[in-house]
């Protein structure tokens, strides 16, 4: 503990207070961050987290307090950067149009002259291989082909890479929100690394488990102010669940698997995957009031299937009736949120049919609606007319949750939707999707949680968009998981 106190400050916020309109982000926080160690920074949606990152790399000016960059008080994005800082946004801010190594040219001015292209690539290439060995990310790519969990990854890589030195504070917030275990693994130990050369971590997370593993120093905000900092090793999941003032749950893992009954809602025959040319490829089945889990590495076709049934929901792999179907979208950003239009109107413009009589849509009605999801899932907002954006990300998400659960759609397809929502909301959700699939309807969820794909009565794991093994109730384990993402031979 003193060594902490003895070590160099790299970033000091102290007192700090931002408002926006009558929503107190900031209200007197503190956070001090030393050469050398990993601060792990929790808090539930919209405690204040992402607020204070924004004032720690300058791009937001606090209203009050003191922020010093090794002693130095100075302000502004520049000023931060100049100082070591380097943050990994919630919503990942690589540009779209342009390649891996053109991002990479954006994000470090000092690659220009000569063969800069060659070099970014270069700086990209080690970078990746360094935090994630074994990765399959061409770095020639344009970033709009990549996927949303190899855009996480590239834009870790080009914000730990180092040209002249290396970073001093990185700032990852919410890094492993669409990576697998396996890649998360990855970096948890590459933080561990780079944190042991000497460097800085700031990490924000809701998974509590690599919270508690790799932080040395635990930060919990509530309401816009810390309410605890210690040592990693004084906390456990309980401890750091209470403090973020959440009711400890004893979570109940599994569920009796719900018997298939009737005939199926749904069905998509075999598919063979990439490379998966001679394998035994499963079909896909559903049935009422079943909660089905897809499993497997991240981006082994898990989203492309979703999509697929989506598109198809008129064809004959529905073959009771025409169904109704929700999707709730894995990338918020680029799928979910309308961006300029109101929090009520970004959860409601899935139900107009059922607010609307005579072709007009009942405000009170719609009203009604949003003020009801508002209180069920804890949406943290004066206003639900306020703009979708004024919400921190995990009530965003909750927003396009509620969207789809307030439909009266009978099939409701997940692309890992709790993507950055607090442990407390995702209780009251996992709560929700019981009762509703106990009142018929089926869940169809891509999760990169192993908890969450506990909770599902079957489960499909995929591997090289393929369906390779289904699991029953019991089987479901991270074992059989992951042994059945690998190919027979490589399995542990
Ligand atoms: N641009 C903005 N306009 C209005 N309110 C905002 C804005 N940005 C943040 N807020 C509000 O400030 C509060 C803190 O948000 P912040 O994004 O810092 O939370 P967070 O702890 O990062 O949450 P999450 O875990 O969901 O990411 C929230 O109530 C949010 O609605």
């Amino acid at each position: 503990m003193s060594e902490t106190l003895n070590r160099q400050e790299v970033v000091a916020a102290r007192g700090v207070r931002v408002t926006f309109g009558a929503v107190k982000a900031l209200d007197g926080a503190d956070l001090v961050i030393h050469a050398g160690e990993c601060v792990g920074l929790v808090g539930h949606n919209g405690a204040g987290k992402s607020t204070i990152v924004n004032v720690i790399n300058g791009g937001l000016s606090p209203h009050e307090g003191s922020l010093r960059y090794s002693g130095n008080d100075v302000r502004g994005i520049s000023a931060a950067r100049a100082n070591g800082v380097r943050c990994v946004f919630q919503e990942l801010s690589l540009c779209p149009n342009l390649t891996v190594g053109e991002n990479a040219r954006i994000m470090h001015a000092e690659l220009k002259g000569w063969n800069w292209r060659g070099r970014a690539l270069a700086l990209v290439e080690t970078q990746l291989q360094d935090i994630f060995p074994g990765h399959a990310i061409d770095c020639d790519s344009t970033v709009d082909d990549l996927s949303i969990a190899e855009r996480q990854m590239v834009e870790i890589a080009i914000s730990f890479a180092g040209i002249s030195a290396p970073p001093k504070l990185v700032i990852l917030d919410e890094p492993t929100s669409s990576l697998d275990a396996g890649l998360a693994a990855q970096l948890m130990a590459y933080i561990r690394k780079f944190v042991a050369a000497g460097g800085s971590v700031l990490l924000i997370s809701h998974i509590l488990g690599e919270i508690l593993t790799t932080s040395d120093r635990i930060v919990v905000m509530k309401d816009g102010r810390v309410v605890a900092d210690r040592a990693a090793s004084k906390f456990n999941n309980r401890s750091l669940v209470e403090a973020m003032g959440n009711v400890v749950r004893e979570q109940e893992l599994s569920r009796p698997a719900v018997a298939k009954s009737g005939a199926p809602v749904l069905s998509m025959p075999a598919r063979r995957g990439r490379g998966h040319g001679q394998g035994n490829a499963l079909p896909f089945e559903a049935y009422r009031g079943e909660m089905i889990g897809l499993a497997g590495l991240g981006g082994h076709g898990q989203t492309q299937a979703l999509l697929d049934l989506y598109l198809a929901r008129n064809s004959n792999w529905f073959p009771t009736k025409k169904r109704d179907i929700a999707f709730v979208a894995g990338d918020r950003s680029l799928n979910g949120t309308f961006p300029l239009w109101s929090i009520l109107k970004n959860l409601s413009i899935a139900s107009l049919d059922q607010l609307s009589s005579k072709r007009m849509i009942d405000g009170d009605r719609e009203t009604a609606l949003g003020e009801g999801w508002k209180k069920r899932i804890e949406i943290r907002t004066p206003d639900m007319g306020n703009r979708i954006l004024s919400l921190s990300g995990g009530n965003q998400q909750k927003v396009l949750f509620a969207r789809a659960l307030a439909t009266t759609a009978d099939i409701v397809l997940m692309d890992d939707p709790m993507r950055g929502v607090d442990i407390g909301t995702k209780q009251e959700v996992y709560e929700i999707l019981r009762s509703e699939a106990a009142n018929g309807r089926t869940f169809i969820w891509y999760s990169t949680e192993m908890d969450e794909i506990r909770l599902c009565d079957r489960v499909y794991v995929f591997r090289e968009g393929a369906i390779v093994a289904e699991l029953v109730g019991e089987e479901i384990s991270e074992k059989s998981v992951l042994s059945a993402s690998f190919a027979q031979g490589e399995a542990a």
